[in-house]
């Protein structure tokens, strides 16, 4: 009782300070963020409750964790810190919803799909102002997030009708063999904070436009745009039990831990890092799951001779710095070959002088803040490492603290080493590293020399060198003359250890299928007089 008013008490403070746009202490457990965020029009979007059949609930032990503005790392809310017990009421309450769910037609679940995305776009102006105080991303990029992210949802509501079966002409005489597809069942999801809104649409859309429920476990950091994503849900009307939203943050492992091994959980599907998508794995193994993991990548961009320099930089600009380098297809190593290393550097660096660095909502700004200090600290020792190896700085290099502890400058650096530490790891953050190199086959065997394969870039006019290159390098995605492939429309995933499955697509649904031969006997005799 005592927890679900502190809880209510602290949704009314986060609206308060939306409201009142003042910096007032409102309880000892939540209070006014000191700077003020551009009233919602909608304020109830803002929850700091799980979402659990389809109603707002607190921990059973009343426990909650904060919510902090990476900006100026002031608090924002307190959301409620759910354990084992309360994700195996999730799980329940999705394993109960499954029976019906599961026999409603493609054409309703699209259309609840289509109700949730008109809602989505309808409340983008709010999402993204949620998005911008919790994640840190200039307004302008969470917009387009809100955008990207309802993309899943208007194209899976157009899959959902297309799910398909066969029938297929068996081997075996009088026998006849039906292809069905079916959905898998109660769907684990775990999403990162780089992309609050658009990781958590890749996978429940999809989940249930195949007609499964599901139990998603909202990432810590950024619990608040995946809740208000649930009220949107529950508002086009979908049935409790379908979308269960469970959040935590030092119970996190635990709560993971629970949605790969519980029985009745039929797949996970997980977005994040390399090391916990293998741990997740192996927990899930137990129960022989169905998984699909997105996970880490370091991508090249390589820009040869032959490219147009200036699209290079554009390009390069594009993917290196979106989200200030924190997305898991950034280009992590940029190869210029030779002949334009010095244009392509200059060009670069310029461009990169052009950035506005600082809190999301300020005019003008083009880059936030990195999500946690951890982060900064992260790219500092990548600028570090390389300068100690001999690169030079071109620009940045540097925290910036008098706009807070979460900022660090944009920085290129040139004359890389292939030992460096920025070739080997993902710097998810914003260092551009520039390695020269002099033919095709060196830069191919560098590109290629990493654990992981997520993207990969790289700029050329010559169409043979395209196909090349395009079948040699060692990734799930690539863009040709492009620094932006994130798209609806495409097979999102990778190879190598940034794992399997992919997301979007018409590929993407088959996640969360599973396929059923029914073999009919007896049939094709003479026909009966
Ligand atoms: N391939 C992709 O589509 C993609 C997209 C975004 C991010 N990423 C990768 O994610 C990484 C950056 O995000 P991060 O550092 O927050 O990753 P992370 O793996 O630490 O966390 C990602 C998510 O997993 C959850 N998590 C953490 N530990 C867990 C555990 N033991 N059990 C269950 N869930 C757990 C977190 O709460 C978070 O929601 C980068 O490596 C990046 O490339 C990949
Ligand atoms: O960070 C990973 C996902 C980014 C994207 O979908 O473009």
């Amino acid at each position: 009782m005592a927890s679900t008013m502190l809880a209510r008490s602290s949704t009314r403070s986060l609206v308060s300070t939306l409201q009142l746009r003042v910096t007032v202490p409102i309880s000892s457990r939540c209070y006014a963020t000191g700077h003020s965020i551009p009233p919602l029009n909608d304020q109830s979007l803002l929850k700091s409750k799980a979402f659990i059949h389809g109603e707002w609930v607190n921990a059973d032990s009343g426990k909650t964790f904060e919510v902090k503005d990476p900006s100026t790392g002031k608090l924002i809310t307190h959301v409620a810190e759910l354990d084992v017990a309360e994700t195996q009421r999730a799980i329940r309450s999705a394993n109960d919803a499954l029976a019906s769910f599961r026999r409603t037609t493609a054409k309703e679940r699209s259309r609840f799909l289509r109700k949730w995305y008109d809602l989505t776009v309808a409340h983008t102006d709010d999402l993204a102002k949620i998005i911008t105080w919790e994640n840190g991303k200039p307004l302008a990029d969470a917009r387009g997030e809100v955008n990207y992210a309802a993309t899943f949802i208007e194209w899976f509501a157009e899959q959902a009708t297309r799910i398909d079966g066969a029938v297929l002409p068996a081997s075996i005489p009088g026998n006849r063999v039906l292809v069905t597809k079916e959905p898998v069942g109660v769907c684990g999801l775990i999403t990162p904070w780089n992309f609050p809104a658009a990781m958590i649409t890749r996978k429940l859309a999809p989940a249930i436009a195949a007609g499964c429920t599901t139990v998603s476990k909202a990432p810590g950091e950024t619990p608040l745009t995946a809740l208000a994503l649930a009220e949107l849900a529950a508002r086009a009307g979908l049935p409790p039990g379908v979308m269960n939203v469970v959040t935590s943050l030092a119970n996190t492992p635990a709560v993971g831990e629970t949605l790969a091994t519980d029985p009745l959980v039929r797949k996970i599907s997980f977005t994040g890092s390399t090391n916990v998508g293998r741990l997740l794995m192996k927990q899930a193994s137990g129960t022989i799951k169905k998984c699909s993991f997105e996970l880490g990548g370091n991508a090249p961009f390589i820009v040869f001779d032959d490219a147009d320099v200036d699209a290079a930089v554009t390009g390069a600009i594009t993917s290196k710095f979106r989200s200030s380098g924190q997305t898991c297809v950034c280009a992590n190593r940029l190869y210029i070959q030779e002949g334009i290393y010095e244009e392509f550097a200059t060009k670069f660096a310029e461009k990169v002088k052009g950035f506005k660095i600082g809190g999301g909502y300020g005019e003008g700004v083009t880059h936030g803040p990195l999500i946690h200090d951890r982060a900064v600290s992260k790219a500092e020792s990548h600028v570090q490492d390389a300068l100690s190896q001999g690169a030079t700085v071109m620009i940045g290099g540097q925290k910036l603290p008098d706009l807070g502890s979460n900022f660090f400058q944009p920085t290129v650096l040139r004359d890389m080493k292939p030992d460096m530490l920025l070739a080997h790891e993902e710097t998810f953050g914003p260092v551009a590293g520039l390695f020269p190199f002099k033919t095709e086959a060196e830069v191919v065997t560098l590109a290629n020399n990493t654990e992981v394969g997520l993207a990969g870039y790289f700029f050329s006019k010559d169409v043979q060198r395209i196909w090349r290159v395009a079948e040699a390098l060692e990734v799930g995605m690539i863009g040709v003359n492009t620094g932006l492939i994130s798209d609806a429309a495409s097979p999102f995933g990778g190879i190598k250890q940034s794992g399997f499955g992919r997301e979007g697509s018409i590929y993407g649904i088959d996640e969360y299928l599973v396929m059923k031969s029914i073999t009919l006997g007896g049939m094709g005799g003479d026909l009966q007089n």
